[in-house]
Formats: C-alpha cells, structure tokens, sequence
C-alpha cells in the first residue's frame, strides 16, 4: 500500500470515530504522555495544535502551561517545507493560516530554535511500532528532524498503530509512540528488529 493510501485509508477511519471515544481516548493519552513529561523532567515541549481527528493537544497544552513548561508550536513556510517553532503562553497568539491549521502569530509570540526544544511531539496518520510515520504528506517534519537532536515522540489512537508503513530514505522515525494502551520504546524495538 502506498503512503497516499494509507494515509487516507487511516484519515476515512479516525473521522468515523464518535465523540465520546475520541475524547476518552485523547485523555487516555495524555495522561500517559504528562506523567512521561513528569518522569523526563524536560522544560520546552514542541506540539502541533490538534485538529479532530488528531489526538486533542489542546487540553494537553493547557495542562503543560499550569505544570510551568515552555510550550512551542510550528509556523510553517511552504514555499521551503520549513517550520519555525514559536512559543506560546495563550490560545490567542494564534492564528488561522490555512486550510483549518492554526498557527503562531510571530508579531505575539517569539521564536525559539531547533536546540531549545527538549522533547518534540511529532504529529501523523499512520505509524509502525518501529516509529516510521506516514504525516500530511508536506514533509515539514521530515525536514525538520534532520536537524533536531531531542527526543522524539507521537500520540496516536491504537488504531494508527500498524503492522507496516513503507518508507524513504528521508524518513526520520520518532523515539516513542503513546497509544491509550501502551507506550511502544521504537528505539528499542528498532534495535530488536536489526
Ligand atoms: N495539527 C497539525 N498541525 C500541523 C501539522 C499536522 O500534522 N497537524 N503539520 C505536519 O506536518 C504541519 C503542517 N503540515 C502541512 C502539510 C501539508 C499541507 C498541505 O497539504 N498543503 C497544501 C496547500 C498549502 C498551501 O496553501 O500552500 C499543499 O501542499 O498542497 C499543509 C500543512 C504543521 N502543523
Ligand atoms: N529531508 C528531506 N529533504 C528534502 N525533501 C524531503 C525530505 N523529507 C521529505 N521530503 C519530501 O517531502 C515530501 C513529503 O514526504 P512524505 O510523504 O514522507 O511526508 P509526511 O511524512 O507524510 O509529512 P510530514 O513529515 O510533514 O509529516 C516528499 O515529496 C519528500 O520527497
């Protein structure tokens, strides 16, 4: 199967999930992923701001803030497929760009660089236990990890979790996936597959 229909075969399946569940499922996860934020003691934390049917950052980004921690969020350029993160302290530093994304203002808010990032939360569709990820098909996570050195981390639904994603060459895996049932150590599963 290829990415293009993996990933809309996965996008078909996650609207269809009803709104009770979702949230449920959404709050499964960031309990799990707070309490890894906990146990990290990291300070700045990169996230997206979610869109149904992603996993729902914003209760997540509302909860780090009350915790202290610096909250960084992506601008995107699309002529070069490049982000630049920029940090948060409200809701109303954002912006709505295009199509249903929304987006730091950089006049409210200021940048930070790739190096202040402790702990990156990378957004996809579809992902194998080994951390290979099937995103919106922009590519501006995978060019952005090329230069990231921190740790690496996706929220799924268990669903998105699957048996096999193909892959380039450019594909940059994340560290660890959190699924309201479990945490899978890619990393670690990578190094069994070897
Ligand atoms: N909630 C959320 N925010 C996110 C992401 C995400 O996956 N989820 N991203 C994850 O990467 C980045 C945005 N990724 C994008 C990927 C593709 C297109 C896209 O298809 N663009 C159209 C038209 C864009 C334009 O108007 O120029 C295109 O390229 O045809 C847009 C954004 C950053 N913010
Ligand atoms: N490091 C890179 N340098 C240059 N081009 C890249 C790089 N990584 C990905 N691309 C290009 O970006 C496009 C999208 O890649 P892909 O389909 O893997 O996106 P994705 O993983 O779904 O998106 P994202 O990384 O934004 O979540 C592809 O055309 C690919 O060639």
């Amino acid at each position: 199967m290829t990415k293009k229909i993996a990933r809309s075969a996965m996008r078909d399946r996650l609207t269809s999930l009803d709104e009770v569940t979702y949230n449920n499922y959404s709050k499964q996860i960031e309990v799990q992923f707070l309490r890894h934020i906990m146990d990290l003691d990291v300070s700045t934390i990169g996230l997206t701001i979610s869109h149904f049917p992603e996993v729902d950052t914003w209760s997540i980004i509302k909860q780090l803030w009350s915790m202290g921690k610096n909250v960084v969020v992506p601008k995107c350029s699309p002529s070069d497929k490049s982000m630049v993160f920029y940090q948060i302290q409200n809701f109303d530093q954002l912006e709505r760009v295009y199509m249903h994304l929304l987006e730091p203002n950089p006049l409210k808010s200021k940048a930070i660089s790739p190096q202040e990032i402790d702990i990156l939360v990378v957004p996809g569709i579809v992902y194998s236990e080994t951390g290979y990820r099937i995103g919106y098909g922009g590519g501006y996570y995978d060019r952005f990890l090329t230069n990231f050195s921190g740790d690496t981390i996706s929220l799924a639904f268990d669903i998105q979790v699957v048996e096999f994603v193909e892959y380039d060459v450019f594909d940059i895996p994340v560290g660890k996936i959190i699924t309201p049932n479990q945490t899978f150590l890619c990393k670690q599963i990578r190094q069994k597959d070897e």
